[in-house]
């Protein structure tokens, strides 16, 4: 049987009609936003209401504004996933070409150029006859705690994910944020982090509470704690604060976006070393997308929650890119990091198939 929300997403994506459908972190509510024109919508101010995509680089924040959407709303109950034991084999070719990246973002930062890069790779994976809306009821119940989406739109493409990151959630004048790093697959008993790990979650919560100062009073943060997201956890500190004036929204999210866990410090040296030398073209992977200035599944002004877009993907011609970084720093070694984009594309790679 297939329910409202899917019947009419199902539809859209027939008539080639954009939409996104994502359910938050907690939530077991599933909202579908579905855009009456086929038109591309960029935010102009950030006062716009809406669903809002945004790439890695650039300025044109895609938007799915509300005055031209249906929303529909849809409660569901999480099933046990199985994992799906499928062995992706590793591919050599890019497994050198990452390592040789990484080892020239390691050079990078010995000469001084900047103090962390996250580099990345896309991945390419055949799919077996399944259908976006599958792979995103899928996502639903294998990721509790992640912000799970299905987006399309005719211009842009389908993309889904599981993304562990919050980049901005503000309600009226109060605004909660997160710094997140570190990573290592998940296992019983007790999580151990190095100092080097710490040490960089540190600077990460220290680059947000900075770039907040100008714009907040009452900042409050937690202490740095392990945070699961599926097969692997991070070091991840909750950031909460009350700006002095609610339109700046636009500049705390220009002053997030890209954060140090999909970028690098500082950002704009980190940011040039990606564009010229990843060797392609991450689109919206690393960019964010969420609810502006509305939350739709209350129905309530003056809410937004956004997120980075992080262990996503985008369908193609029966084929699925991952996307998969990791952060570099000066004592990165080629081969572990290549590993680490091989776990954490698992998130995705376990509900593929
Ligand atoms: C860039 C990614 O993860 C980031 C988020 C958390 C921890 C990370 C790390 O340990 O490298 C990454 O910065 C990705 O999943 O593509």
């Amino acid at each position: 049987m297939m329910s409202g929300l899917y019947q009419k997403a199902e539809e859209q994506f027939k008539n080639r009609l954009p939409f996104a459908l994502y359910s938050k972190p907690g939530e077991t509510v599933a909202v579908g936003i579905f855009q009456k024109d086929a038109s591309l919508h960029f935010t102009t101010d950030f006062k716009e209401e809406g669903f809002v995509l945004a790439p890695f680089h650039g300025e044109q924040f895609v938007l799915l504004p509300k005055e031209k959407s249906d929303v529909f709303t849809e409660a569901y109950t999480r099933i046990a996933i199985e994992n799906n034991n499928t062995v992706f084999g590793a591919d050599v070719a890019a497994k050198e070409n990452f390592e040789q990246l990484v080892q020239n973002g390691v050079d990078a930062i010995c000469k001084g150029n900047f103090k962390k890069v996250v580099l990345s790779r896309k991945e390419t994976v055949s799919l077996e006859n399944v259908t976006p809306f599958e792979l995103f009821k899928k996502l639903l119940s294998a990721y509790p705690t992640a912000f799970k989406y299905c987006f399309f739109h005719p211009e842009i493409g389908m993309w889904l994910g599981a993304t562990p990151e919050q980049l901005l959630k503000a309600s009226g004048d109060r605004i909660k944020t997160v710094a997140l790093a570190g990573t290592q697959v998940y296992h019983e008993g007790e999580i151990k982090w190095e100092i080097k790990e710490q040490k960089e979650q540190e600077f990460v919560t220290e680059f947000i509470l900075e770039g907040l100062e100008d714009y907040a009073a009452e900042k409050n943060s937690s202490k740095p704690y392990t945070f699961r997201a599926g097969n692997i956890v991070h070091i991840k500190t909750d950031i909460e604060a009350r700006l002095h004036d609610r339109q700046d929204l636009e500049k705390i999210i220009k002053m997030l976006h890209p954060t140090p866990a999909v970028c690098g410090l500082p950002k704009e040296a980190s940011k040039k070393f990606i564009l010229e030398n990843e060797g392609y073209n991450r689109e919206y992977y690393s960019g964010f997308l969420g609810e502006l200035n509305r939350d739709f599944a209350k129905d309530k002004p003056e809410n937004s929650d956004l997120f980075v877009n992080l262990r996503c993907m985008k369908l193609q011609n029966g084929k699925a890119n991952l996307y998969i970084g990791c952060g570099i720093t000066k004592d990165s070694i080629p081969e572990k990091e290549f590993i680490e984009t091989v776990n954490k594309s698992l998130t995705l790679k376990n509900i593929l198939g």
